[in-house]
């Protein structure tokens, strides 16, 4: 049984003060158990706020990138092992953003969610096609070799803890998304691609989040699709109400 894990990626939004009084204002609605994790992706110069303020509560915090060195000269750049000591729980690796915008590549990807793993942070690893390659009929190649390349070398243990989100990038900000059919048969070649290269039962554990699009109207029906375990949610996320409503529909 995976548990369902719906995270709100910020990106480069919000203040201090806007992202404490989010928190304060979900931290005692969301509920409590093992039904539905939820996860708050915030810049890093507010984790360490955010961790206090989420301490003895049900919100979890992730950051959204880190360098794959614990220390060293890289200037403006963040640690496995500062993120961990704040207390940080999650980090996404491997967005389309960072992907397009920042160089990163699939040999970068596998050089984090090793450093992640290692420092006892539980990656997100987002895969996903871009317009042209979905019309190309390259999506199924593309993320197969995201997923292979991103997470090589990893035991079947260390393989079983990943999240990875399947986010195709012309659905992201864009208000268009795949049909719930087609997110989860892609979903479906991510979890073959995960058995192909550990093990069926790493790939029954592995958690795969839809993202792209994602709001209070759609996400019950992403949710109630077989391979989809949870939802990565970018503008939706911002409001406390609308997150809200997003974790409650991962609930269901
Ligand atoms: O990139 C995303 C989450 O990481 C998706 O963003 P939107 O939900 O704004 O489309």
């Amino acid at each position: 049984m995976r548990t369902p894990i719906i995270a709100g990626n910020w990106k480069m939004n919000k203040t201090k003060e806007e992202a404490v009084s989010f928190l304060q204002e979900v931290k005692g609605k969301v509920p409590s158990g093992e039904k539905v994790e939820a996860v708050v992706c915030s810049p890093d110069l507010f984790l360490d706020a955010l961790v206090q303020e989420a301490e003895g509560t049900e919100v979890k915090i992730s950051a959204q990138n880190m360098h794959f060195e614990e220390k060293g000269a890289f200037t403006g750049e963040t640690s496995p092992k500062a993120l961990k000591d704040l207390g940080v729980e999650y980090v996404i690796i491997g967005h389309s953003e960072r992907r397009d915008m920042f160089g990163e590549t699939d040999a970068s990807v596998n050089q984090k969610v090793h450093a992640a793993i290692d420092h006892g942070l539980t990656p997100i690893v987002c895969v996903g096609e871009t317009l042209e390659e979905r019309e190309s009929n390259k999506t199924s190649d593309v993320v197969t070799r995201q997923v292979k390349e991103g997470l090589k070398d990893l035991t079947k243990e260390q393989a079983a803890l990943v999240v990875v989100a399947y986010e195709p990038v012309w659905a992201i900000g864009t208000g268009k998304t795949p049909t719930a059919e087609e997110a989860n048969e892609t979903c479906g070649v991510i979890r073959e691609a995960l058995a192909t290269a550990f093990s069926r039962e790493t790939a029954e554990a592995v958690r795969i989040q839809y993202g792209g699009s994602v709001k209070p109207a759609n996400i019950k029906e992403m949710m109630s699709q077989s391979d989809i375990d949870g939802a990565l949610v970018g503008g939706a996320s911002l409001e406390a109400e609308s997150f809200l409503q997003l974790v409650e529909g991962g609930n269901e």
